[in-house]
């Protein structure tokens, strides 16, 4: 079997709002938005790696929740699994220090309002189902005939 590296993305969530990220490189990824996130490190649990790489890449204090039901497949070896996260009281605003060079908290309503990277928009949609948003909403998204029961 093919060795399979999982990529750790947070559905942030703050005051009703998620976290979008938009990223500044590589330079076939810029300018996308995407769930933060990154590589778990071998050894490290996938909720570890989260908190660490919310740290790293947004300077704040998180903690996951649990795993949204899925997996999405990147550009090989990688995969894409997302955990619900929120922040910790007392952490400081996240800023866009690693990787990224916007940041947009979006309400419902404005999910679909920025450029997310293809693959994320899958695993957005089931996020958002996850979180029980708006079904009215998810099936507005970017290629939602594509999703048999989303
Ligand atoms: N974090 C994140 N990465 C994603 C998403 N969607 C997507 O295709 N990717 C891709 C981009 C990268 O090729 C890979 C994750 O790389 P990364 O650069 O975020 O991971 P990392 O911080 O651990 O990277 P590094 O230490 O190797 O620089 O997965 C997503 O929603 N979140």
């Amino acid at each position: 079997m093919s060795e399979r590296i999982v990529v750790v993305g947070a559905a942030l969530v703050d005051d009703g709002r998620l976290l979008a990220a938009r990223r500044s490189a590589p330079v076939e990824l810029a300018g996308r938005w995407e769930l933060p996130g990154g590589k778990v490190e071998p050894g490290e649990t996938a909720d570890a790696a989260l908190v660490r790489e919310l740290r790293e890449e947004l300077g704040v204090d998180a903690e996951a929740d649990g795993r949204v039901p899925g997996e999405w497949p990147l550009k090989s070896p990688y995969v894409l699994q997302v955990w619900t996260a929120r922040l910790r009281p007392g952490s400081a605003a996240p800023e866009p220090l690693e990787d990224h060079d916007e940041l947009r908290w979006l309400a419902p309503g404005e999910i679909w309002d920025v450029n997310w990277l293809d693959q994320d928009v899958p695993a957005v949609r089931r996020t958002l189902a996850h979180l029980g948003v708006a079904e009215g909403l998810t099936s507005s998204g970017p290629g939602a005939e594509e999703v048999p029961g989303a």
